[in-house]
C-alpha cells in the first residue's frame, strides 16, 4: 500500500527530492534526504536547529550542491543540479528569506513594479510607462498580501510585519511555482502571524509552499502537513499532530 501512495504522489510531484547527502568538511548535514511537494500544497518544515532545513533550501534553490543524489521539478522534470542559481529562480522557484530586503526609499507600488518587471533591463523598467494591466496586477498582489492602503507609502515606513508581506508580494509578482519562505513568523506581532498565515495558505491556492518555521502555534495554524527534519534526513511526516505524536519526534526535538 504504501508502495502505491508513493508512485501516486511522484506522479504530481512539483518538487522531488530524491536520496541527496551533501557534506561539509566531513560532516553529513544533508544525509539521504527526500522530499517531494504537490504543485498546490502549503508544508511546513520544521526540526531542531542544525537539522539541515537551510541546507535543504540552498540545495532546492542551487546555492550549495549536493554530493549525490537527485533534485527533480515541474512538469519537464528539470535537473536543478544542472541549473544555476538564476536559472533555478527563472525556472519558478522563489525563496523568501528571513530578513526583509526591500527598497526602503521606493514606494510599495514601485517595489511590486520592479519585481514585477525583473527580467527586463533597468533602462527599460526606466524607459517603461505603467500600463493600466501593470497597474490591475500591482494593487491584485498588494490586496493579496494586505498591502492595498499603502501603496503610495514609502516603503522604509512600513512595519516589519508589512515589510515581510510586500516582499512576499514581490515574490509573487514573479509568479513562482514554487515560493520557500525562511520563518516568516520571527519577530512579528501576533495580528502580523495570523494574517501572514492566512496569506501562506492563499498563495498555496495556486502554487506550492514551502515554509520552514520554529514557532509551532504559527505551523498550528497554517494547518498544513508537516516534515520534520533531524540530522539531515526525514525522521516525520504528517498532520501537526501526527508528527507531534511521534515518540522520535518527541525524544529529538520537543522533549529538549
Ligand atoms: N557551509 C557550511 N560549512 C560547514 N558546516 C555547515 C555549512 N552549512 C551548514 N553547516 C552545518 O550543517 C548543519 C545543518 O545546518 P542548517 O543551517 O542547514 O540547519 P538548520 O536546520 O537550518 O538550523 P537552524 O534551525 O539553526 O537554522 C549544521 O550542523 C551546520 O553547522
Amino acid at each position: 500500500m504504501t508502495g502505491m501512495i508513493h508512485d501516486a504522489s511522484s506522479m504530481n510531484a512539483l518538487l522531488e527530492v530524491t536520496s541527496v547527502s551533501v557534506s561539509f568538511d566531513g560532516f553529513r548535514a544533508i544525509n539521504n534526504l527526500s522530499f517531494q511537494i504537490g504543485g498546490h500544497e502549503l508544508r511546513a518544515i520544521i526540526g531542531p536547529n542544525g537539522a539541515g532545513k537551510t541546507t535543504f533550501m540552498d540545495i532546492v534553490t542551487g546555492k550549495t550542491r549536493p554530493d549525490s543524489g537527485r533534485v527533480r521539478f515541474g512538469e519537464q522534470s528539470l535537473d536543478l543540479l544542472k541549473l544555476r542559481e538564476s536559472d533555478i529562480a527563472r525556472a519558478g522557484i522563489g525563496r523568501k528569506f528571513q530578513r526583509p530586503t526591500v527598497f526602503e526609499a521606493q514606494s510599495v507600488f514601485d517595489n511590486l513594479l520592479m519585481a514585477l518587471k525583473k527580467d527586463r533591463s533597468p533602462f527599460a523598467v526606466l524607459r517603461h510607462r505603467t500600463g493600466a494591466e501593470d497597474r490591475t496586477r500591482i494593487e491584485e498582489i498588494a490586496a493579496e498580501v494586505g498591502l492595498a492602503e499603502q501603496l503610495h507609502r514609502r516603503s522604509g515606513e512600513l512595519s516589519h510585519g508589512q515589510k515581510q508581506w510586500l516582499e512576499i508580494g514581490m515574490l509573487l509578482a514573479q509568479d513562482p511555482k514554487l515560493l520557500l519562505v525562511d520563518e516568516p513568523a520571527a519577530g512579528m506581532t501576533l495580528g502580523e502571524r495570523e494574517h501572514t498565515t492566512d496569506l501562506l495558505k492563499a498563495a498555496a491556492r495556486t502554487r506550492a509552499v514551502i515554509v520552514v518555521e520554529h514557532d509551532m502555534e504559527f505551523v498550528r495554524r497554517l494547518d498544513c502537513q508537516v516534515t520534520v527534519l533531524h540530522e539531515g534526513s526525514v525522521l516525520a511526516e504528517g498532520s501537526l499532530d501526527h508528527v507531534t505524536a511521534n515518540p522520535d519526534v518527541i525524544d529529538v526535538y520537543l522533549g529538549r
